[in-house]
């Protein structure tokens, strides 16, 4: 006695046996109705087989309204035409990835005042607080114009939408998974931005005709474990000490093959922990001054044997500087038609601001313009990805485009303090971050 489930589900056909218990008509009648009903269950095959390729033609569709979702058509075509427009002699249209990041929009915002064409992309991410961001976009585009695309820099169909509509003539790419510690908890968010989206973003430029020139920002943190200070461009990078910065060193490899194989002028930007006005609630001096106004206790790192740890801190203004001088001076690149013509810059320069300051002196900076004391709990430094101290050498920066930084700590963050203030308004910022 056969099975249920051999009966639902035979294994093979012999097991079919349909016709053994039937007489001749019988059996011409089940030949005949066989045959109806292998014809029938081959409707019915196709019909299922159409059904699924249809429903899996949706699915990519949907996929790819997942990445398109907030761009095309002709209305969008006409902002980003509009914001690209160059409004200065030898002027430059510029996309910019990570436009509603902290430095992505003091770029934009800069290249827009003196005149140039600038378009954004960013996929507002929610590593930290989204409405910054969107606070941020509602900047750039009520006073100065500028249109921010809502999508992925690994969203390949969109940036060749980008570049099909504008002749860009350099990208400013600062789109990033950001934050050192945050890399052991994400790890594949910075694989995600800093590798797969750069290459994507490269490919699209690779391709583009003309082809732009690529700015780009490294990070200081590619001097990983480097003990001999100030660090130049031409020291060892071969030991990263956090996944962050690992993804930053292989973005500089990454990109010096697209320079050497495809003529892309490239030039990287390794900047030193960035502060300022509109800055990243994820970053030291953010979330130190938020803690100070809300009274809640701040932790500060100290390195072996009690040593306080230190950054050269840079303020975003001198860093916008260092942006544009890159931008001016980037060259050309040569390829086009995806092939290279002749050889490209490929530059590397150190952004920072060549004095660098220990965390509790930032905190106590910090303490004198909030006028609130601070509830310090000293820790050891966890292994977590930090480096014990960052110093710039910025000769190089200096020489090839005049960088010359001019905002000390003090100075800086107290911009940064009125703008804090300003922002989230003397209710120590409760409930916005
Ligand atoms: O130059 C870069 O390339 C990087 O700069 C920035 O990284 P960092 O220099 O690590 O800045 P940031 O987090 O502000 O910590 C500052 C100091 O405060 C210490 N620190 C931090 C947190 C804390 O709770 N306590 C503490 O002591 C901490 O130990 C450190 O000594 C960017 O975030 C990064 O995206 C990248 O751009």
């Amino acid at each position: 006695m056969p099975s249920l489930e051999e009966e639902l589900f035979p294994s093979t056909p012999g097991k079919f046996k349909i016709e053994r218990s039937h007489n001749s008509m019988n059996r011409q009648f089940h030949r005949c109705f066989a045959s109806t009903s292998t014809m029938f269950l081959w409707a019915l095959f196709l019909i299922a087989l159409t059904a699924s390729y249809l429903s899996f033609q949706s699915f990519v569709d949907s996929g790819s309204r997942y990445f398109s979702a907030s761009w095309g058509g002709i209305q969008w075509e006409k902002q980003v035409r509009a914001s690209a427009q160059i409004h200065r002699n030898n002027g430059m249209s510029v996309l910019v990835t990570g436009a509603a990041g902290f430095v992505g929009t003091h770029v934009s915002m800069a290249l827009r005042k003196r005149g140039d064409g600038v378009v954004g992309i960013d996929n507002f991410n929610s590593y930290y607080d989204v409405s910054l961001k969107k606070a941020r976009r509602s900047l750039l585009a009520a006073s100065h114009g500028v249109f921010v695309v809502e999508g992925d820099i690994n969203d390949a169909k969109l940036l060749a939408k980008l570049f099909d509509v504008v002749a860009f003539t350099h990208v400013m790419h600062l789109a990033a998974q950001a934050g050192v510690r945050y890399a052991m908890e994400n790890p594949h968010s910075y694989v995600h931005s800093n590798i797969a989206g750069l290459v994507t973003l490269l490919e699209a430029c690779k391709s583009a005709n003309p082809q732009p020139a690529v700015v780009w920002a490294s990070s200081s943190s590619v001097y990983g474990l480097n003990v001999d200070v100030p660090f130049s461009e031409s020291d060892r990078t071969d030991q990263p000490a956090s996944l962050y910065a690992a993804t930053k060193k292989a973005g500089e490899e990454i990109t010096h093959t697209y320079n050497h194989i495809y003529g892309l002028s490239i030039t990287g930007l390794r900047f030193f922990t960035v502060y300022g006005p509109w800055g990243r609630p994820d970053m030291a001096y953010f979330s130190f001054t938020r803690n100070i106004l809300q009274g809640k206790p701040i932790t500060i790192y100290r390195g072996k044997n009690r040593v306080d740890l230190a950054r050269d801190f840079t303020y975003i203004d001198d860093i916008v500087k260092g942006c544009l001088g890159s931008l001016d001076t980037s060259g050309h690149s040569t390829g086009s038609g995806g092939k290279k013509r002749g050889p490209a810059p490929y530059r590397i320069f150190n952004l920072g601001n060549t004095s660098p300051v220990t965390v509790p002196v930032l905190v106590s900076i910090l303490e004198k313009h909030l006028k609130v004391k601070a509830k310090k709990n000293f820790v050891d430094m966890p292994g977590n990805g930090d480096v014990p101290f960052t110093h710039a050498n910025i000769t190089l920066s200096r020489r090839e485009f005049g960088y010359k930084p001019t905002t000390d700590l003090q100075t800086g963050l107290k911009k940064f303090v009125k703008w804090y203030l300003s922002y989230y308004g003397y209710n120590h910022g409760k409930g916005k971050l």
